[in-house]
């Protein structure tokens, strides 16, 4: 694993997705533009609408998608983790898994994960959501894929990041850099985001790489934004705000065993 550079875009998507999929060329080419070599684009970010429009749109949503990350990946010969976008079920017409897949330089699939946590949960600010609805849910842990260039690195999806167990799972496995991409919803967003992502930061003593989805995206929907990077102390990197951009931060490995030395306590685990 060497030293470099990790971007963790942000997104204002809508119920579009060739506005999302240009918007989001713009900015994997910024990131490329600073420098990234693995880039993270946010849950949702070829389509965000009403849970029946992205059911409707689901097939298309998932070829397009597929071959929008390949192709960026290529074309730039970067990393990128395509954060969360519907892959209908076979057998199963009005249900589709939340799925992430990170993708190589050559195009290449690497790993793909299907969203196990579904956030049905009535928001205080009565908003009401069900993923259930139209999300079948993961039965598998998510993949970490070990680059020998990037390190090993763990997926997972957005509501995930409520479950420590799943990454407790991922850094047992030798995890160093996790990804969470997300569309928190505003209202959470504003008082548990941040905390929850340094936490898993902290306890599993790994980079946390975040993007996410911001403002307004349709109709009531408004997401936290404030995409990050977290080193494995805990500390932020970097934050991308609120306005749609990329969060860009050094992940390097020698931090990372500087701080797994001053803080081992992945070593002193009685438990899990
Ligand atoms: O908002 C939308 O329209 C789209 N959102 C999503 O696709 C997903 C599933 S509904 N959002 C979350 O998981 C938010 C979790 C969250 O916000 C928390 O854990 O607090």
């Amino acid at each position: 694993m060497k030293s470099y550079l990790a971007a963790a875009i942000q997104m204002t998507s809508q119920p579009d997705l060739e506005k999302n999929l240009a918007a989001a060329e713009e900015l994997i080419e910024l990131a490329v533009g600073k420098g990234a070599e693995l880039i993270g684009l946010p849950e949702n970010f070829a389509f965000m609408g009403a849970e029946s429009d992205k059911i409707a749109q689901a097939e298309t949503i998932a070829l397009k998608a597929d071959k929008f990350l390949r192709t960026m990946a290529q074309r730039f010969q970067v990393t990128i983790l395509g954060g969360g976008f519907p892959v209908p079920v076979t057998g199963i017409a009005d249900k589709a898994y939340n799925t992430a897949i990170l993708v190589d330089g050559n195009g290449a699939e690497l790993a793909r994960y299907q969203k196990v946590h579904l956030f049905d949960v009535n928001v205080p600010d009565g908003n009401t959501y069900q993923e259930s609805s139209t999300v079948m849910a993961g039965i598998d842990l998510p993949p970490i894929y070990g680059s020998d260039s990037l390190g090993k690195i763990g997926l997972s999806i957005c509501y995930d990041v409520r479950f420590p167990e799943l990454y407790r799972y991922l850094s047992q496995q030798g995890a160093d850099v996790l990804f969470v991409p997300a569309a928190f919803t505003a209202f959470t967003g504003k008082d548990h985001w941040k905390v929850l992502l340094q936490a898993r930061a902290i306890e599993n003593t790994c980079y946390i790489i975040a993007p996410a989805q911001t403002g307004n995206n349709y109709e009531r929907r408004y997401t936290h934004g404030h995409a990050m990077i977290i080193d494995p102390w805990g500390v932020v990197l970097a934050d991308a705000g609120e306005e749609a951009g990329v969060a860009i931060a050094e992940i390097n490995p020698q931090r990372l065993q500087q701080v797994r030395r001053q803080m081992p306590s992945l070593q002193h685990r009685v438990f899990v």
